[in-house]
């Protein structure tokens, strides 16, 4: 099989020295799950902002699909969608809205992008909450809608940053299973996380970023 990613020796670091991500090698095989763990400030951010093209690595080569990584390639912005930190959200665009202006811009017709949006609410329990404004969701609320939001566009390419962040065990769940469903429909899937149990259901890799977390494998 195929690998989507190489990365060989990649790194970021500022000038005088301060590093950001230390350097990392791994290959990732289409439909693999790769989990970046390791203590906080370690890199993991750095490393999918690095492979979402958000920012370059200043030494070591990374590859996504045989390709260097670059934001503006149309083609590899529909390979990947990445959720690292919040994403842009509109004041004064509903829940729903907001999936259906995602799915629609990225070529669903209208009526599909209306029933995936319905389903993917559904999927996350969100659906009493499609008529909400952004800033009358909880911040739990908030990051499960962020999850839906990215999966509202095609990619075979996720990334995100620590999925499990202010989720109660039901909500996490969700979005473990969906995130699961995808990796076993062929998605490719690189996560950073603290969580043990995410880590334990979903990778079958595992790149440790900046030593051993003390934290891993304990929730
Ligand atoms: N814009 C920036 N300027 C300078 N240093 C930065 C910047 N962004 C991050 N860093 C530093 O880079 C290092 C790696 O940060 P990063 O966010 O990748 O860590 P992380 O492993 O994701 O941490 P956490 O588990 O806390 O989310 C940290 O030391 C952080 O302070």
């Amino acid at each position: 099989m195929s690998s989507v990613i190489v990365a060989e020796e990649i790194s970021v670091a500022l000038a005088r020295d301060e590093v950001l991500l230390p350097p990392v090698s791994f290959k990732l095989e289409t439909g693999s799950a790769l989990a970046v763990v390791g203590p906080n400030g370690a890199g993991k951010t750095t490393l999918l902002r690095v492979l979402a093209g958000l920012m370059k690595p200043t030494s070591g080569l990374v590859t996504v699909a045989g390709a260097s990584i670059e934001e503006r390639n149309p083609v590899f912005r529909r390979r990947v969608a990445a959720l690292i930190g919040m994403p842009p959200l509109a004041r004064d665009l509903t829940v729903k809205e907001h999936l259906v202006l995602v799915a629609t811009s990225w070529g669903t017709p209208a009526p599909h992008a209306d029933e995936q949006s319905d389903a993917l609410l559904a999927s996350f329990d969100l659906t009493r909450l499609a008529n909400r404004f952004p800033h009358e969701l909880s911040s739990g609320q908030v990051q499960l809608f962020s999850i839906a939001l990215t999966m509202a566009r095609p990619f075979n390419l996720l990334l995100v940053d620590e999925p499990e962040q202010r989720l109660d065990r039901h909500r996490l769940e969700l979005v473990t299973g969906a995130l699961e469903a995808h990796v076993t429909a062929g998605t490719t899937l690189v996560f950073a996380t603290h969580s043990g149990d995410l880590v334990e259901r979903l990778a079958n890799q595992i790149l440790e970023v900046g030593g051993v977390d003390p934290a891993a494998g304990t929730e």
